[in-house]
């Protein structure tokens, strides 16, 4: 990719957002990549460069994220329409639970990071792949710090526990080379993202990705890869090809607003259940429980199955609650209500 000229391909495009245009979207209007989300406006990315727009009136700065496709007008320099994504990072709205909050949009690939140290918890990471799997989104698990580790296999057997079909990546971020191995996921047009706890080596990868100061959040803009694409703030272009999305929400993002994708996370227990006996099988004392059985037989962890019910608890304790805060509040709107027209009635109006 040259400085001044970024293709769509490039940017991330492809049949999945093309196929949503009809003809004369086609003939009318740009795609163009979001790559900042401000109260009013958007910033974005297309074959033309950088430029801010102006969010329409129909649009909200919550129903927008960084990586998302729009359509723009190029002759009012309007923002039409946005396009369906094909994946995204969620979490439950602080004030309004029962909406999903977005964080980012359209990632090809989450680097699920975590290091060989006693940070590494397989519940936690059940949870990342659970957040990757909602959003429709490829896992792929980073293990740093393996220079820390007298047997980092140890900790590759670990994640191949909790996740076999998931690749792997066993590096050290500090060492010359590291970008290397995450090379497979990031040329031209992918998207990428990081997720773990602080201290993992998240910056440091994503430093040696970008070749840009991350850690300190300090953005050269003068240096070879030019001014066009390294001005966007929160998608970074990395060196080779590829983006990386790293918004503060991602930083901000606690396992607490996780659920869903559970049952993709834990896909040997979600198979096992059909054969149970009983369709509402909890896999405790019931007769003819497949999952017990392959517990009794070795295949499957006990403790695996201790976090999935804890999980599935918790979602549902998480959706139960949802329906109660609902319930209040319209019970509270109410209340408002009733009050201030016993108010005006008071006031004679
Ligand atoms: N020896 C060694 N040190 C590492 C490795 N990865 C990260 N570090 C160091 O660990 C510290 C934390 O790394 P960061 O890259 O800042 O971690 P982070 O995940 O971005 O943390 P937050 O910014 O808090 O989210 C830094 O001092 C890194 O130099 C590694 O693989 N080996
Ligand atoms: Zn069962």
């Amino acid at each position: 990719m040259t400085p001044n000229h970024v293709t769509l391909g490039d940017l991330g495009w492809s049949s999945d957002f093309l196929r949503q245009l009809d003809e004369d979207e086609l003939v009318r209007f740009t795609p163009a990549r979001v790559s900042g989300v401000h109260r009013d406006r958007v910033s974005i990315l297309s074959e033309k460069g950088t430029a801010q727009i102006a969010l329409p009136g129909a649009l909200s700065a919550g129903d927008i994220a960084v990586g998302d496709w729009v359509l723009m007008d190029p002759e009012t320099e309007r923002l039409e329409r946005l396009l369906d994504r094909k994946s995204r990072i969620f979490r439950r709205a602080a004030g309004d639970p029962s909406r999903e909050q977005l964080i980012v949009a359209n990632v090809d690939a989450v680097f699920i990071t975590t290091s060989c140290t006693e940070e590494f918890n397989e519940a936690r990471l059940e949870r990342y792949l659970a957040l990757a799997h909602a959003g429709g989104i490829p896992p792929v698990f980073v293990l740093t710090k393996i220079d820390h580790a007298d047997d980092p296999d140890s900790f590759l057997d670990r994640l191949r526990a909790i996740g076999p079909a998931v690749p792997a990546v066993a590096l050290n971020a500090k060492a010359p080379g590291a970008a290397e191995a995450l090379r497979p996921w990031c040329g031209p047009g992918q998207t990428v993202a990081f997720l773990g706890m602080s201290g993992v080596g998240k910056s440091t990868l994503a430093s040696a990705l970008t070749g840009l100061d991350l850690e300190t959040g300090a953005v050269r803009e003068d240096d070879m890869r030019g001014r066009h694409t390294t001005t966007a703030r929160e998608m970074h272009a990395i060196s080779g090809g590829g983006w990386l999305i790293d918004t503060p929400g991602m930083r901000e993002l606690r396992l607490t607003d996780m659920a869903e994708g559970i049952d993709e996370t834990f896909s040997e227990i979600a198979e096992l259940a059909s054969d149970c006996r009983f369709a509402d099988c909890t896999h405790g004392p019931e007769p003819d429980c497949a999952v017990q059985a392959a517990i009794g037989e070795g295949r499957i962890d006990a403790a695996r199955l201790e976090r999935w019910k804890k999980l599935r608890a918790e979602d549902a304790l998480h959706t139960a609650s949802q329906a109660e805060l609902r319930r209040r509040a319209k019970a509270t709107g109410r209340l408002h209500k009733s009050a201030k027209k016993a108010k005006d009635a008071r006031r004679g109006r």
